[in-house]
């Protein structure tokens, strides 16, 4: 065969094949499945100017509006949205974290979901990331976004942070991390991370032990794992569950009384969280009212207002003496979450504190 012949064909081999890669590349078929639950927050907001970042609505755009924002989603991941509510997060409700629990665990039991992205407010994201880093029985990524500006404003952060929150759901490095969070290109454990600053894009953080990486362009990049125990590897389970025992949190301060033990005990929690002064202290004028409790059985887990550091058992209280449970490192809003999931098991204080080392 002469040369040119064979240079015409060569040439339109290469063509063929050339468009066979790229369709493979872009083609769907290869993408991960991810589902976006939608449960409200700023993420979803409206401001009435584009400067506006505070006193703005949260929670009302729909859950296809914030995949219709973000039409990069399709490049990275085959994606389909369920509204699961439609809420500003400092209203969140043990109804509203039991239906996105059970929908999380029907939806990762299906082969045909690789992963699931959980938009939500920033105001109780921590809270619901801890409660669904226990009570997730699955391997596969979840990951809980929001944002700290409406999509309304300039710089918005709400498309990049579901952009990326996306692409790491669908990430094989982030397989048998527990529940994440990922906001400001920072990926979070739900355990660790708490909310550090009112009103700024780089408010989520994990104090004193970090985050577990970070995306570098769209990649995301992991530089630690949870060592505690979760998802998979708990004994939680609220599958059957239609609601969650009461746990309610005290702050202590100077001159306290006890008053807020007591009316809370009146309420019929069934737990208790003292977020004490220093480390977990409790104030000897709350002795009656904490004593009073304890004798309706109510379970007291010692934290501390301060937020960092270690509640250690028998530190600043008698914890063996008046059946406390020391809080170890997390924060009263935290160890209210395992708190209330502990109780769904028993009620012995005992018990309760080996779950605090462990979880
Ligand atoms: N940035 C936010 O999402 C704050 C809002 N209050 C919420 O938690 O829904």
């Amino acid at each position: 065969m002469t040369r040119k012949p064979l240079l015409v064909l060569t040439m339109v081999f290469l063509f063929v094949f050339s468009l066979q890669v790229a369709c493979f590349a872009e083609s769907p078929a290869n993408l991960p499945h991810i589902k976006i639950l939608a449960t409200g927050g700023t993420i979803a907001g409206s401001g009435a100017t584009s400067s506006t970042t505070i006193g703005y609505t949260a929670a009302v755009a729909p859950v296809d509006a914030l995949i219709s924002n973000v039409p990069e989603l399709k490049k990275v991941a085959n994606v389909s949205g369920e509204q699961i509510s439609q809420i500003a997060s400092e209203n969140m409700t043990n109804e509203v974290w039991l239906k996105l629990a059970k929908r999380v665990n029907q939806l990762l039991a299906q082969n045909d979901v690789d992963g699931i992205v959980i938009t939500h407010g920033t105001d109780t994201l921590e809270e619901t990331a801890y409660f669904l880093n226990l009570v997730v029985k699955s391997e596969k990524p979840v990951v809980l976004v929001g944002s700290m500006r409406p999509p309304t404003a300039m710089s918005a952060d709400g498309m990049l942070n579901l952009y990326r929150a996306t692409i790491l759901a669908g990430s094989k490095d982030a397989i048998g991390k527990g529940v994440m969070v990922m906001l400001n290109d920072t990926i979070h454990s739900g355990r660790d991370v708490t909310k550090t600053i009112t009103d700024r894009v780089d408010t989520f953080k994990a104090p004193e032990i970090g985050p577990l990486g970070f995306f570098t362009g769209d990649k995301p990049v992991f530089y630690r794992a949870a060592l505690r125990k979760h998802t998979t590897a708990t004994e939680f389970d609220v599958m059957s569950l239609s609601d969650l025992p009461r746990v309610d949190i005290v702050y202590h301060y100077a001159n306290n009384t006890g008053t807020a033990i007591e009316a809370i005990a009146q309420a019929g929690a069934k737990g208790i969280v003292h977020a004490g002064t220093g480390n977990g202290s409790i104030g000897k004028a709350e002795y009656p009212a904490v004593e009073a409790a304890q004798k309706q059985d109510i379970v007291i887990v010692r934290s501390a207002r301060v937020g960092n550091g270690i509640v250690a058992r028998n530190g600043e209280a008698n914890d063996d003496k008046y059946n406390f449970v020391a809080g170890d490192n997390l924060n009263p809003q935290k160890a209210r979450i395992l708190l209330m999931l502990a109780l769904t098991k028993t009620a012995d204080p005992k018990l309760i504190q080996e779950m605090f080392w462990k979880y």
